[in-house]
């Protein structure tokens, strides 16, 4: 599902408003009525409901949602911020379509802001939504810093109050800290990224009709990875299918006091489904290996301790995967300055693989098109230098990805996927349980995995975050998120992998 800029969105309001054709007050009730559906089924009448609404749309919509639930028996009062500025022309008819016996309190200074409003109260913050061009200041700033002080739940009409949906939110800016985000037609950038989405809460999508048309044609280099998506890659095992049907993956790591990162991610490439599986650790890692995984086969590094070379006959594998637990020896530095010399399958390099990369501009260079990197935030920036905002860091992706021919797994609360072409895909699974050493090398052995049975690269990467999460997510479920560990991500992928094909 393709992102829209705040501009495209207005766009795709307009040219709804001129192809369906359909008045903007009408695609505003339209919008009011999502709102209000959405809350009815969440809220019983007597909630009371505090609606505060901007001088822009985003103020129109609030006021149509307090019509329409007032109407329908709802509990509703309005707030106004009074600041000299000019409403916009469907904030005004929808004032003046107001019931009379909504209460409608004007905030002129912050005097007029009530005590605390009570804890079972639902608050709309309709004060400004993606027409924001500027930071938030005055009287503005003090009604979002009284709401943020609120216990009561705070829902936010399309986006936060303050809030940027494409670019950097001013640091000087006020900003609703909301809840829930109650967001029309498609979700904004500023959701996806850790600085913004931060306020945003849970947010759900609400659709309100725009032109079909315009959604297909409209160009935009983020998407969001949809459920239909990723479902239609995963693959049936034939009847007929055979071990050697679902590819033969090499995984190389493990250090002396990291092992038990590897043995992660063998379990993984073993539950996502490949059909054989080696793996290459230091000779201190042979027991632990043999007795952890019996399922995979082990090959042993002439060092002790950790990795100085790779194995022969690379081209019998159809990917491989290095760096958990893999450690930063000069002699593993060497080892992937010669492996990449040679001619290989595809590769996945994550956790130390990364690090050493980056301590070396040449080894770089030298990176094989196609390879899959799957860096943390801090990994990332240790390859392209630092960024200096979460858009910033964006553009760093892009140009990573092009300038290397490799897709780039930018792991977080919503994973990003860079690729050669320029685009970004961000995931919907996964929580905030899965923040805990491991889930990464899990990652890693899942998209080895993939690979080695022929997924391209793209395919294997939406599979992988995809499944990686909702794993995350099953085990949050059965586990709680406080005690989920790396090794529940692979205890749960096969329900993970069931979930997906039956929905
Ligand atoms: N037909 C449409 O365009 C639709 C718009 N919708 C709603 O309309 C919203 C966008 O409406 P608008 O474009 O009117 O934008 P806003 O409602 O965000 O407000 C824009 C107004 O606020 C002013 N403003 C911007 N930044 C300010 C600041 N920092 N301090 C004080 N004033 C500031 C602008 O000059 C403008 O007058 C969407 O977020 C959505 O809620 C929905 O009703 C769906 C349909
Ligand atoms: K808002």
């Amino acid at each position: 599902m393709k992102i829209l800029t705040a501009a495209q969105t207005r766009a795709a309001d307009a040219y709804t408003i001129a192809q369906e054709p359909i008045s903007s007050l009408d695609l505003m009730e339209r919008a009011a009525g999502a709102l209000v559906q959405w809350l009815k089924q969440k809220y019983t009448p007597e909630t009371p409901l505090y609606i505060f609404c901007g001088p822009g749309n985003n103020g129109g919509d609030g006021l149509a949602a307090a019509r329409l639930l007032h109407n329908d028996g709802y509990n509703v009062q309005v707030f106004l911020p009074e600041v000299s500025q000019n409403p916009s022309a469907d904030f005004t008819q929808n004032l003046d379509r107001l019931p009379q016996a909504i209460p409608v309190t004007r905030i002129q200074t912050s005097a007029d802001l009530l005590s605390a409003l009570p804890v079972q109260a639902v608050i709309l913050d309709g004060l400004f939504g993606s027409g924001i061009s500027r930071a938030l200041e005055g009287l503005y700033a003090e009604v979002v810093t009284y709401l943020n002080q609120q216990e009561a739940t705070v829902i936010a009409i399309d986006i936060p109050s303050g809030l940027y949906a494409d670019a950097p939110t001013p640091s000087e800016s006020a900003v609703v800290q909301a809840d829930v985000t109650l967001t029309f037609e498609r979700p904004k950038l500023a959701f996806l990224l850790p600085a913004s989405g931060k306020y945003v809460g849970v947010w759900h999508v609400l659709p309100i009709g725009l032109h079909p048309e315009f959604l297909a044609q409209v160009e935009s280099p983020y998407q969001v990875i949809l459920l239909d998506t990723v479902k239609t890659l995963l693959r049936k095992r034939s009847k007929f299918s055979h071990k050697g049907t679902f590819g033969h993956a090499l995984l190389v790591g493990g250090s002396y006091g990291k092992m038990g990162a590897i043995t992660m991610s063998a379990h993984a490439a073993l539950r996502a489904g490949v059909g054989l599986l080696t793996v290459q650790v230091p000779k201190t890692g042979y027991n632990i290996l043999q007795t952890a995984v019996p399922e995979a086969m082990v090959l042993t590094d002439d060092h002790d301790l950790h990795l100085s070379q790779f194995p022969d006959e690379l081209n019998k594998y159809q990917c491989i995967g290095i760096g958990p637990g893999l450690g930063q020896a000069e002699d593993s530095r060497l080892a992937l300055e010669s492996l990449f010399r040679q001619k290989l399958p595809p590769l996945v390099l994550d956790a130390d693989a990364l690090n050493l990369l980056a301590s070396d501009r040449l080894l770089r260079q030298q990176l094989p098109p196609d390879t899959i990197l799957t860096p943390h935030p801090k990994e990332f920036e240790r390859l392209t230098g630092p960024a200096i905002d979460d858009f910033h860091r964006l553009q760093l992706l892009q140009s990573f990805c092009a300038e290397h021919a490799c897709y780039v797994i930018l792991k977080g609360a919503h994973t990003c996927i860079g690729t050669p072409s320029g685009e970004f895909y961000f995931n919907t699974t996964g929580n905030p349980g899965m923040a805990t050493g491991g889930t990464g090398d899990v990652l890693t052995g899942i998209l080895t995995s993939l690979r080695a049975q022929g997924c391209p690269a793209l395919e294997t990467c939406f599979l992988g975050v995809y499944l990686h999460g909702l794993a995350g997510d099953i085990a949050a479920e059965a586990e709680g998120e406080t005690s989920l560990i790396a090794s529940d991500l692979y205890k749960y992928l096969g329900a993970a992998f069931q979930r997906l094909s039956s929905r």
